[in-house]
């Protein structure tokens, strides 16, 4: 079997007048991100650590914030096609680990959804979908909430 590991990271402005989309659900927040797509800062995570793992560039390269099919474009669409692209060499999700960046709102009550979210798009099981949540305890750009960030790792694996 053949094992190989990625890591990714992302960073979405938060404003007014936005959805705020994580981990493929809506959560009701007075802020949402900003972005070309639905601007779901987890989702592009995973993706770039899926890409990295498999060694095929990150996600603007594969999906360009200029193009206008990807204008407000919902990021489980953008996870589902990552993961057909990882799957053109053979490898499939292992597991995966992710921790979100925010001072607000509280991430924990809405875990339970997102992973099941990202279960059925990923084609796996829950128990290898990991997310957690912090704070940054008020300091730099996510403790002023003016953005929230993500952390991803994952493994990909190849029978
Ligand atoms: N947006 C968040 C941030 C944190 N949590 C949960 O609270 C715990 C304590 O956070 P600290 O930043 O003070 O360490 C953290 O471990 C998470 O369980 C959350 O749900 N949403
Ligand atoms: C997802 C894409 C494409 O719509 O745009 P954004 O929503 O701006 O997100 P980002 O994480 O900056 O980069 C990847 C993009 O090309």
């Amino acid at each position: 079997m053949n094992i190989r590991v990625g890591f990714g990271f992302d960073v979405h402005k938060l404003v007014e007048g936005r959805e705020l989309w994580l981990g493929g659900i809506k959560i009701d927040h007075m802020l949402g991100l900003l972005g070309h797509s639905d601007a779901d800062v987890l989702i592009h995570a995973v993706c770039d650590a899926l890409l990295g793992a498999a060694n095929m560039r990150d996600i603007g390269w594969h999906f360009p914030d200029t193009s206008p099919e990807t204008l407000n474009v919902d990021s489980k669409i953008l996870l589902r096609k990552t993961m057909q692209l990882i799957a053109s060499k053979g490898y499939k999700l292992g597991n995966m680990d992710a921790t979100i960046c925010a001072e607000r709102p509280k991430i924990n009550p809405h875990v339970p959804a997102m992973k099941a979210c990202l279960a059925d798009v990923m084609d796996t099981d829950e128990d290898n979908i990991s997310i957690k949540a912090t704070t940054t305890e008020r300091l730099g750009f996510t403790g002023r909430e003016e953005g929230i960030s993500a952390y991803a790792t994952v493994l990909i694996v190849k029978e």
